[in-house]
């Protein structure tokens, strides 16, 4: 790994009651090389179990704290982490292998939940209603649920924390987090920060090792009263299941197929700026990533050719290579996904019109990839490629677009552009995802709900709503007020 500017952030051990503790021995590796760059414990129950009951012990004396005085920490963890910005990224890099200036951005990404929920820790309000007796009065008050268990993925190591804990934090309860074996330096960073940052020894933990036995820790122990999770829907729905032994809250940010659609009246260049942002990102290995490209007919041909045109110039590489803007992706297995994607809709009928075979880096370098003649019985269609594949479909009517487009157990993103303002509030509407972005490709920011509908989950992280996800509504009934006075 390249030098860090302080090596006492490159923590190998996990973080349980405010110790880092445990023996590294299982290999964390670097996706662009193969090479192993450190290990970390691989723990199991026991641990989880450790960091549970040490999360329970903090979580009266955090949550007693004041509003002003739990935002204060996060304000001291987000100013650690924007001055451990550029270590941050280097190990972020080197254990997901995006390039350094998307890890950069990563970064920023993280810090700005951290900077938002210092603020939102001072703006959860009760209400007094009106009452239904002269001699009493309703009070509602929101107080913090206790201890929250995050389980989070590979793909943003750092934001996918930050985006839980940090509202978490700010309401007054208590973490646990097990992060993806593929990226577990980049959450011992931020632990070692919030450590840093006074923290109190148990309000946040990271558990790295056996996802099965920590996770059956996470989803059962009486103790946690939210399990927040981020990652396929395949796992979300067995957490789920696990978690409703114990009727915990369950918060799950899970897998998209994000259609983009081109309508003939929208600008072209704007429209392939999006698509090459929305698909591109992480190597197309993010939840929010284009999956579908739907053009209609008129510019079609236009579209394609531009699109084509600027994925070519995409440079393939390592993360730390100047003007590289595709890493590796993750493994193997997600290689032979885009793979198998390709081959499928190549035997329907699909043409390429760039890429569409692994890198001649080899390892897990793949070409970023253009193909026409998608269509809806292709695997691409139905199913998430979570890499650099952009399918294109070509479609005549709106009416015919918004049923394709909907046509999934999915809705997470969804993108679409015209200049007619009409449309824009038709589509927007019928659109059946979380959340939608009109004229743009871009659309992740702390300051808004971020997540999705069907089988894409059922929370929002970001804006005031994030922070609502932690807290719970305690009703009082306060009766004896004598009118008489
Ligand atoms: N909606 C969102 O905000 C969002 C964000 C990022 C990724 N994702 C989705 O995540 C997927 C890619 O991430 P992934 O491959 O890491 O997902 P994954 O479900 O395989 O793993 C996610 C996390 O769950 C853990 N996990 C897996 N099986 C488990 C089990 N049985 N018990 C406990 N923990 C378990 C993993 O170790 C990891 O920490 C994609 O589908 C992507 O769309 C969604
Ligand atoms: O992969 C899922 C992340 O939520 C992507 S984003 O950075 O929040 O858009």
């Amino acid at each position: 790994m390249r030098t860090l500017e302080d090596n006492g952030l490159m923590k190998t051990q996990a973080f349980i009651d405010g110790c880092f503790v445990g023996s590294a021995d299982t290999p964390v590796t670097d996706p662009a090389s193969g090479a192993v760059i450190a290990h970390v414990p691989n723990l199991g129950a026991d641990a989880a179990t450790q960091a549970v009951e040490a999360a329970s012990r903090a979580f009266r004396p955090w949550a007693a704290k004041t509003a002003k005085e739990r935002s204060a920490t996060l304000r001291r963890w987000f100013e650690l982490i924007v001055a451990a910005r550029s270590d941050l990224a280097t190990i972020l890099t080197s254990e997901q292998g995006k390039p350094f200036a998307e890890a950069l951005g990563e970064i920023d990404y993280a810090a700005s939940y951290v900077e938002f929920y210092a603020e939102e820790a001072k703006r959860i309000a009760g209400e007094i209603l009106p009452s239904h007796r002269p001699d009493a009065r309703i009070l509602v008050q929101r107080q913090p649920l206790g201890v929250v268990a995050a389980i989070t993925p590979w793909n943003f190591p750092a934001a996918m924390i930050t985006r839980k804990v940090a509202p978490a934090l700010a309401a007054g309860c208590t973490v646990v987090v097990k992060p993806a074996p593929e990226t577990p330096l980049t959450a011992l960073v931020l632990a070692e920060l919030a450590r840093r940052a006074d923290f109190p020894a148990g309000s946040f933990n990271v558990v790295t090792g056996d996802a099965i036995a920590i996770g059956g820790v996470l989803t059962s122990h009486p103790a946690v009263r939210l399990v927040g999770f981020t990652g396929s829907t395949p796992t979300g729905k067995l957490l789920m299941r696990q978690a409703a032994s114990t009727v915990k809250r369950v918060a799950l940010e899970l897998g998209g197929n994000a259609p983009f659609i081109v309508f003939d009246d929208a600008d072209i260049d704007t429209a392939v700026e999006g698509a090459m942002a929305s698909k591109f990102r992480n190597s197309g290995q993010t939840c929010v990533c284009t999956n579908r490209i739907y053009v209609q007919s008129a510019v079609h041909d236009v579209f394609v050719a531009r699109l084509t045109e600027r994925v070519k110039q995409l440079r393939v590489g390592c993360g730390f290579d100047d003007g590289v803007v595709q890493g590796p992706l993750i493994s193997e297995r997600a290689v032979a996904k885009v793979e198998a994607h390709i081959a499928d809709a190549l035997g329907k009928g699909a043409e390429i019109a760039a890429g569409g075979k692994r890198h001649a880096l080899g390892g897990t370098f793949f070409e970023p990839t253009v193909i026409t003649g998608a269509a809806a019985d292709m695997l691409l269609a139905q199913d998430e490629t979570f890499g650099p594949l952009a399918p294109v479909f070509r479609f005549e009517t709106e009416a015919e677009v918004l049923q394709a487009a909907n046509a999934t157990e999915t809705g997470l993103a969804a993108y679409f552009f015209t200049r007619d303002s009409a449309r824009v509030f038709r589509m927007m509407e019928r659109l059946e995802f979380g959340m939608v972005g009109v004229n743009t490709g871009l659309i992740s920011t702390e300051l808004a709900p971020f997540g999705g509908v069907k089988e894409s989950g059922n929370s929002r992280e970001g804006s005031h709503h994030g922070i609502l996800e932690f807290t719970e509504l305690k009703y009082a009934c306060i009766g004896g007020i004598d009118a008489a006075g």
